[in-house]
């Protein structure tokens, strides 16, 4: 299933480029319960936005139970939505957030990763890259409203984004704890990381596979700014308030200036990486430890 809709969206992406935006999701259209007038709600079943034109900004909540995984369709729909505010003037800026109470992304969807064909693999893998890409070198401004526990792609994501603002609780704890997995986290990852929190943090992170608590993730500085947890949102839409009072196109060039290489690592090798991550997974010994760790998750609760 996840195959064909990756493959459908691509397909049309190349033919249709200007037939990328996601339908809206039935009943979701109009005024956002409880969110005022002028706010609009479009999307796509895992992948909700709400818009406030008015204010130029947009909330993109992922919704995929029971953990928010990143699935190839929830990164599908979340690159078409991201594609879709900016294309449109009206938006200047978007919050990244969870609909997961709890959770706000368990990272990379482990099924997607296990047990899978080398096609499966490649167009996962090409998925991943293509919202990294988006959501790094987003014009918009992009804040993180992180509202559970973050690791791994979870905590990437939360990574791309201008800034991070974590709710105080100490079971939301964020990192790239890919080693934990006994896997490792690839060097985009690891560059992204790098560029937030500095070398030497970032080298005992990922080595050790770290997942911060609250109070640690702000003192690394893998997070900007931690706060009570039912403040998370209104803190996210103050801190959006003063990235836009800067002019877009001085904001969004300097973006460019300091993200761009980062960028362009990847972007010169591509298929050189999708072609290292299909070696990388299909080994004996990862998928081992992949299905290792599955099962202890799954295990967890009986
Ligand atoms: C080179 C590749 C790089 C990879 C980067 C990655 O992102 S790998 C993914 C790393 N993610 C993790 O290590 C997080 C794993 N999950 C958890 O630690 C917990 O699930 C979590 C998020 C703390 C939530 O705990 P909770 O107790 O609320 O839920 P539970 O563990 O019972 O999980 C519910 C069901 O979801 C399944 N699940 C959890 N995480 C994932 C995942 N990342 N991918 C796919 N499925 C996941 C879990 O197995 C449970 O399934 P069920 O069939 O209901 O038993």
């Amino acid at each position: 299933m996840a195959l064909m809709v990756g493959a459908r969206v691509l397909a049309r992406n190349l033919l249709r480029p200007w037939s990328r935006l996601p339908d809206a999701v039935p009943g979701r259209t109009g005024p956002a319960a409880g969110g005022g007038d002028g706010v609009r709600c479009f999307g796509s079943p895992r992948v909700l936005v709400e818009t406030d034109p008015a204010k130029g900004v947009a909330v993109i909540k992922l919704k995929n139970p029971p953990v928010n995984s990143l699935s190839l369709e929830v990164l599908t729909e979340f690159v078409i939505s991201l594609e879709k505010l900016e294309n449109d003037k009206t938006f200047r800026g978007v919050i990244v957030t969870s609909d997961c109470p709890g959770i706000f992304s368990a990272g990379l969807d482990l099924t997607e990763m296990c047990g899978k064909s080398q096609a499966h693999y490649a167009e996962y893998w090409r998925a991943v890259q293509e919202l990294w890409l988006r959501l790094y070198l987003s014009n918009l401004v992009v804040i993180a409203a992180i509202n559970g526990v973050s690791p791994a792609g979870g905590c990437l994501i939360s990574l791309t984004c201008d800034y991070r603002v974590l709710a105080d609780n100490p079971k939301y704890s964020i990192g790239l704890n890919e080693t934990l997995l006994g896997i490792v986290a690839p060097s985009w990852f690891k560059d992204t990381l790098v560029n937030t929190v500095g070398h030497r943090t970032a080298e005992r992170a990922l080595q050790l596979g770290l997942l911060f608590p609250p109070a640690e993730a702000l003192r690394v500085g893998i997070v900007d700014q931690v706060v009570p947890e039912d403040q998370v949102h209104s803190a996210a839409l103050s801190v959006m308030a003063r990235w836009l009072a800067i002019p877009d196109h001085a904001r969004q060039l300097t973006k460019n200036l300091m993200r761009k290489p980062t960028a362009d690592r990847l972007v010169k090798q591509r298929d050189a990486d999708i072609q290292y991550f299909l070696q990388f997974i299909s080994r004996d010994s990862i998928q081992k430890s992949l299905r290792v760790y599955l099962d202890k998750l799954r295990q967890k609760k009986g």
